[in-house]
């Protein structure tokens, strides 16, 4: 997705020149020749980049108050300051007011595209770098390789390149931003914002303002997060819980790809793609009247769910060996290694808080270990919740010591064959591998345990 270059000079030929330079380079560009215009293209989309004269004849505001006016709306808008052979000082000195550089005019072609990727690059990372401070952990990779995550990456693969929108359900934690970005990162928007909406965390009243942004006396006073993800990736996490008026309002940007800012009356243009996330079953939404049904069809092109970690054990290896593998990098030390029962245990265990609470649990075991750094995660490491299982999965003292041997042996086989098929997602034949015994005999012995194979299939 290009990216758009406002040029504002007074000069009608520099600006044809620079656009046609920039075109060529696969930039969008508007042009502007005094101020009046320059800030009225600003209200009307916020640009990715703005080149500004410092002398602009005619205008009302100089090229450095133009600046100054633009700081102070939108700190964040990278600006690149043309300046004549004589006004070096002034150029300098709109450095120090916010400008990102400037350059010389007349300026070789070479020079300008240089400057004004250095620019959006810079822009981009910083916006990347913030994403990722504010996100931490936010891994760009979807890491696993069960069927089910297999399935999920060949369906993003599949329609990163098309403007579809997505819906991706899945439970809390299971990894649905992180689907979300890697879309986007595989979308030509790449180069663009990847914005995200957390309905849940907004608060009501403030939900259009900041959604958006806001004007007083058409004049903008907020930009608003739909305009700052032009040309990007929109991610409408929780969708359910956006407020059911603000819902009639995306529904017409999906139909018309244009809104009006809190307090405003013209249409701002955009182009975004939406991608919905949503925990909750949006048929009941619906059918409760907390979701517009019509909007539902819009946002679900594409539907995409992430399964529960539970009905996919088999990437639990692979994510434990991603964060072990990361953090050592981040503390500059050698990655522990996981016992085979320790990692039995983890792939038992039922992570209601799914990935997200895979990850927390294997960073505060590295990190907040006792004795320093850690070499071999050891079962008896893991907190005892995982290492338990469910309540009523455990053997008991009673069910071992209460029994004669041969009822003791049994309820221990049963108890040990249900935890193996639940590591194993009820793949019989994995279990059989790893236990050591014939397929067709682990058969026998679960018919002979009176274990239904189905029900050893993750739930046990
Ligand atoms: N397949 C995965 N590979 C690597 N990390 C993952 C994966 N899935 C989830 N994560 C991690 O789990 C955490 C939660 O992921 P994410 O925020 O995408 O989940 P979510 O489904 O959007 O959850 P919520 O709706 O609660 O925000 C992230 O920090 C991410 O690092």
């Amino acid at each position: 997705m290009a990216l758009d270059v406002l040029i504002v000079d007074d000069e009608k030929d520099i600006r044809e020149l620079v656009a046609g330079v920039l075109e060529d380079e696969g930039y969008t560009c508007r042009t502007a020749g005094d101020s009046d215009s320059a800030l009225q293209a600003i209200d009307e989309r916020r640009p990715a980049l703005l080149l500004l004269d410092v002398w602009l004849k005619g205008s009302k505001l100089d090229g450095l108050e133009i600046l100054d006016a633009v700081k102070e709306r939108d700190p964040e808008l990278p600006v690149l300051i043309f300046s004549g052979h004589g006004n070096i000082d002034t150029a300098v000195s709109a450095v120090s007011r916010g400008a990102m550089d400037f350059i010389e005019k007349p300026f070789e072609a070479e020079r300008l595209i240089h400057l004004v990727a250095r620019a959006t690059e810079t822009d981009r990372l910083r916006r990347e770098n913030a994403q990722l401070r504010q996100r931490i952990g936010v891994a760009e990779e979807l890491h696993g390789n069960s069927s089910a995550i297999n399935s999920v990456r060949a369906t993003l693969k599949k329609v990163a390149t098309t403007g579809s929108r997505l819906l991706i359900t899945g439970p809390a934690g299971v990894g649905k931003e992180v689907a979300g970005r890697l879309l986007h990162s595989w979308s030509p928007r790449a180069d663009a914002p990847f914005i995200t909406v957390s309905s849940a965390r907004m608060t009501p009243d403030r939900f259009e303002e900041q959604l958006f942004g806001q004007e007083q006396n058409g004049k903008l006073v907020q930009t608003g997060l739909l305009e700052r993800a032009h040309g990007g990736t929109l991610f409408l996490d929780e969708v359910a819980d956006m407020p059911v008026s603000t819902q009639a309002k995306i529904l017409r940007v999906l139909t018309e790809q244009s809104f009006m800012r809190v307090g405003g009356d013209r249409q701002i243009k955009v182009d975004v793609r939406f991608v919905s996330a949503t925990s909750k079953e949006l048929q009941t939404e619906i059918s409760e009247g907390r979701f517009r049904e019509d909007l539902f069809y819009r946002l679900n092109v594409v539907p995409v769910a992430i399964p529960p970690l539970t009905e996919r054990r088999d990437d639990i290896p692979p994510l434990v060996e991603h964060y072990l593998t990361r953090l050592a990098v981040e503390h500059g030390m050698t990655s522990p290694v996981v016992s085979s029962e320790a990692m039995a245990a983890l792939q038992s265990y039922d992570w209601p808080g799914n990935v997200r609470q895979l990850r927390n649990l294997v960073e505060r075991m590295v990190i907040l270990a006792p004795h320093g750094e850690v070499s071999q995660i050891e079962i008896d490491m893991l907190p005892t919740e995982i290492v338990q299982g469910d309540s009523d999965q455990g053997l008991g003292v009673s069910t071992l010591t209460g029994v004669p041997l041969r009822e003791a042996r049994e309820n221990f086989e049963r108890e040990y064959l249900k935890v193996q098929i639940r590591r194993f997602s009820g793949n019989i034949s994995k279990t059989a591998t790893f236990i050591g015994m014939e397929r067709s005999a682990l058969h026998r012995k679960l018919k002979l345990l009176g274990l239904n194979e189905r029900k050893t299939d993750g739930q046990a």
